[in-house]
């Protein structure tokens, strides 16, 4: 079992755009290891990992964040130091170097001066950019410039790091990499992703949770999820198959 630091507790929260709910009284628990999150287009999965992320305050509901009530701004200041997210869409600066853009990040997270090039070195290693790590970002591929959002997103080893659709743009070497990655922070801290790649789910999460319209549909193992499949369910795995029973219930074979 992991090595498991308080992760986050949502109660009832709501969340949406110009007055249209998108989470919908949603409630989550996560304790430590990795959490995989799945669901359809549209489900409020970017929405549900912007908020925990902090980056969207909840319109109403409960959130603690490594065991920190977020609405209290003291913890929320010490809640994102202590935290590493890569959005779908991350903005960066296409004149910084990898190097650079890292190491910023590095002090927006305020990593000691004295540890930031051990961090930033690390971090870049850690997602296999050396070799690059003097070229700009405009010059990247979109495999690279992923993968140097992850590298920002690990770089103060954080206690929770949220990763929305991480694999997005990697070649399939780079995702076995990655999900040896994730494996690996997974002992130390509390993972979250979001995917549609459902095999990245069978390969590293421990904990599967599946949104629909906003709530919580589904929450178990990956091998509880494959269980769930029945002979006239869809899929290519089993873990497809319950993925998709899970999603079609109700519907006769
Ligand atoms: N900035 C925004 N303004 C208005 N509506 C938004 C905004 N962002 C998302 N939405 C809407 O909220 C709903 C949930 O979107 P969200 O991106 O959270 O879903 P998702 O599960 O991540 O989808 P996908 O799998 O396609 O990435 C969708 O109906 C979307 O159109």
């Amino acid at each position: 079992m992991p090595r498991t630091p308080l992760g986050l507790e949502a109660r009832n929260l709501v969340q949406g755009y110009h007055g249209r709910p998108v989470l919908d009284g949603l409630t989550l628990e996560a304790g430590g290891g990795v959490l995989g999150l799945l669901g359809p287009n549209g489900a409020g999965k970017t929405t549900l990992l912007k908020t925990l992320a902090t980056t969207l305050p909840p319109r109403s509901g409960d959130l603690r964040i490594l065991g920190r009530d977020i609405s209290d701004r003291q913890a929320l200041r010490a809640v994102r130091r202590r935290l590493g997210y890569l959005p779908q869409e991350f903005g960066y600066f296409p004149s910084f170097t990898v190097y650079d853009f890292v190491r910023y990040c590095a002090w927006l997270r305020e990593v000691p001066t004295s540890d930031i090039h051990a961090a930033v070195t690390t971090a870049i290693e850690r997602v296999r950019l050396t070799d690059v790590r003097h070229r700009k970002l405009k010059h990247l591929s979109g495999g690279m410039l992923q993968r140097c959002g992850i590298a920002q997103a690990i770089v103060a080893d954080p206690d929770l790091i949220i990763f929305d659709e991480p694999t997005v743009g990697l070649d399939p070497q780079q995702r076995l990499e990655f999900r040896d990655l994730l494996r690996d922070i997974g002992q130390r801290a509390a993972v979250i992703f979001s995917t549609h790649l459902i095999e990245d789910i069978a390969a590293a999460a421990d904990t599967v949770v599946v949104l629909t319209a906003g709530t919580v549909l589904y929450t178990g193992t990956p091998d509880e999820l494959s269980q769930l499949a029945a002979p006239c369910s869809r899929g290519d795995t089993a873990i497809e198959r319950g993925y998709m029973e899970l999603l079609t219930r109700g519907l006769t074979c």
